[in-house]
C-alpha cells in the first residue's frame, strides 16, 4: 500500500513542524491526530500528566514500551538534561522507521536510542546491551496483555530501584486489569491513578503511576 498512517502522521509533520523544535513536532501530530485521522498517541490530556510525571521524576534513564510514531517519546525526550538517555521499543519494524525520522526532526537523537523487537527478548538484554545500571523511568505503552509480563521480567532483571517510576497507558481503554491488579496489590509498589480522556476523544482513561519501593 502506498502510504500508511504513520507515513500520512510523518508527512504532516515534515510540512508542519520546525527542525529542531520537538514543542512543534507534538503539536503537528495533535494537530493532524485531531483534525484529519485519530492515532493511537497519548496525546494531549494524558501528556500533560505524563510531563508533569517526568518533570517530577527529572530522570537520567527512561525506558519506552512502545513507540508507534515516537509521539511520547519526542514529549518525553524533549523534557531530559542532555545527559540523560531514553531506550525506547518498537517491534513494529514500520513503525518504527517513520519513528526514527519523527525523532530525528524532533533533534533528539542524542538522547533516544530505538530498539526495534519485541519488549519481553529485548528488556533482559537491556542491562549489558546499554550498559543500564536501572531505570529511573518507564513508560508503558504498548500491547497490553505485555504490562505485567515485562515489569515482572524488569523486577527480575534487577532494572528497577527504589524510587523507580512506573507509568502506564491506557490502563482503562483498552484496559490492563492483570497489570493493574498485580501493581495496585504489590507490597512492593506505591500506586496512584490519574483520570484522563483517550486521546482526542471524550472517552474515558487514564494513566497509572506506581513508585517501585525496592
Ligand atoms: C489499536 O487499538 C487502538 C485503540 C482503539 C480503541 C481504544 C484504544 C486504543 C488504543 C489506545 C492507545 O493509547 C494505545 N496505546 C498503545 N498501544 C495500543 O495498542 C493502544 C490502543
Ligand atoms: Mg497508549
Amino acid at each position: 500500500t502506498r502510504t500508511s498512517k504513520p507515513k500520512r502522521i510523518l508527512a504532516y509533520v515534515e510540512k508542519h513542524a520546525v527542525p529542531g523544535d520537538a514543542e512543534s513536532v507534538v503539536n503537528a501530530i495533535d494537530a493532524y491526530c485531531s483534525r484529519v485521522e485519530w492515532a493511537m498517541n497519548v496525546g494531549s490530556d494524558k501528556g500533560k500528566i505524563l510531563d508533569r510525571v517526568v518533570s517530577e521524576t527529572d530522570p537520567d534513564t527512561v525506558l519506552e514500551l512502545g513507540t508507534y510514531c515516537g509521539y511520547s517519546t519526542v514529549r518525553i525526550g524533549r523534557l531530559l538534561r542532555p545527559e540523560a538517555r531514553l531506550v525506547t521499543i518498537e517491534m513494529n519494524p514500520d513503525n518504527a522507521k517513520i519513528a526514527k525520522q519523527i525523532i530525528a526532526l524532533a533533534g533528539l537523537n542524542s538522547k533516544i536510542e530505538m530498539l526495534v523487537g519485541s519488549s519481553s527478548d529485548l528488556i533482559p538484554q537491556l542491562k549489558k546491551k546499554l550498559d543500564m545500571k536501572t531505570l529511573d523511568l518507564v513508560f508503558l505503552d504498548h500491547w497490553k496483555i505485555f504490562y505485567l509480563p515485562d515489569t515482572r521480567c524488569l523486577e527480575e532483571t534487577g532494572l528497577l530501584h527504589k524510587g523507580t517510576v512506573l507509568l502506564a497507558d491506557n490502563v482503562v481503554c483498552p484496559g490492563t486489569p492483570e497489570y493493574l491488579k498485580y501493581i495496585r496489590n504489590s507490597s512492593r509498589y506505591r500506586s496512584e491513578y490519574f483520570p484522563s480522556r483517550l486521546e482526542y476523544l471524550q472517552v474515558e482513561d487514564g494513566l497509572e503511576k506506581s513508585v517501585f519501593l525496592g
